[in-house]
């Protein structure tokens, strides 16, 4: 599904790279958490995913594809394979939940019957059957986080990026959340979440690549928020968990 290759991603005026030397692979129907500092690297990894960025060096695969071989004028296409959720939503506010979820259909050209058949199912999916009709500053935060993901799935994508989808909520209602992407990607659909949320990681004890200073430190099958062979006081220092034979 996702395969990176000594992928690293230099910023202009950013002397450190944001990722260095990255060689991962996600297998179809994964589900992985992606943890680390502010200023790891994660949300750069999910953005070359995308093709938001490109690599300063190294070769990234999606779905079969070298993005390093998509044209500018197909990206868009490539990107209907990929569903984002994010951290503080981005729903447009002047347009109801049902809007909201069929405006990307509308924009890839999806018939009205369509969406008139998808919007609903998806909705009823992420338990907002009955509010198609409100807009979102109706709704709780944990509401218009299920209508971002209602957004990302309604298209079924094979991939689905989630960069802190829990960030902003309170633990019951990030709990649901979680509930909701674990359904999707039983689904079918491949999961890759950024996260800072260390309950949700050690609760579902799945797939953890571990990012310090842009570098893959621990990609553990199954694993916790915390790496077990990095003591607690010295977690954080490159230094310190290299001396410490962090596995790769
Ligand atoms: N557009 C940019 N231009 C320059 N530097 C950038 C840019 N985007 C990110 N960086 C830098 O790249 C590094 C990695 O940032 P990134 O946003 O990928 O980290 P992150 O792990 O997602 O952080 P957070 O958990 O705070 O979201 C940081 O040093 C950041 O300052």
């Amino acid at each position: 599904m996702i395969r990176f290759d000594e992928v690293t991603k230099l910023y202009s005026r950013n002397p450190r790279p944001a990722l260095d030397a990255v060689t991962l692979e996600v297998l179809k129907g994964e589900f992985v958490f992606l943890v680390g500092a502010s200023g790891s690297g994660k949300s750069s990894l999910l953005r070359l995913i995308l093709k938001e960025e490109r690599p300063t060096k190294g070769k990234i695969h999606v779905l079969g594809q070298d993005l390093g071989r998509i044209s500018s004028r197909k990206v868009p296409y490539f990107r209907r394979n990929l569903g984002v959720v994010f951290q503080d939503f981005r729903l447009l506010p002047n347009k109801t939940v049902f809007d909201n979820v069929a405006f990307t259909l509308q924009v890839i050209g999806k018939s009205k019957g369509f969406i008139q058949e998808a919007v609903p199912d998806t909705l009823k999916m992420v338990g907002l059957g009955s509010k198609a009709q409100r807009f979102p500053h109706e709704l709780s935060g944990g509401e218009q986080q299920r209508v971002a993901i209602a957004r990302a799935v309604v298209n079924k994508p094979a991939v689905l990026l989630a960069d802190e989808p829990t960030g902003n909520l309170d633990p019951t209602t990030s709990a649901g959340i979680m509930t909701l992407l674990e359904r999707i990607n039983a689904g079918g659909t491949t999961v890759v979440m950024a996260t800072h949320d260390a309950g949700i990681v050690d609760q579902m004890q799945r797939r953890v690549i571990e990012l310090i200073g842009g570098q893959v430190v621990r990609d553990e099958r199954r694993g916790g928020y915390l790496t077990q062979t990095i003591p607690v006081q010295t977690f954080g220092l490159q230094s310190d968990a290299s001396a410490q034979g962090v596995t790769r």
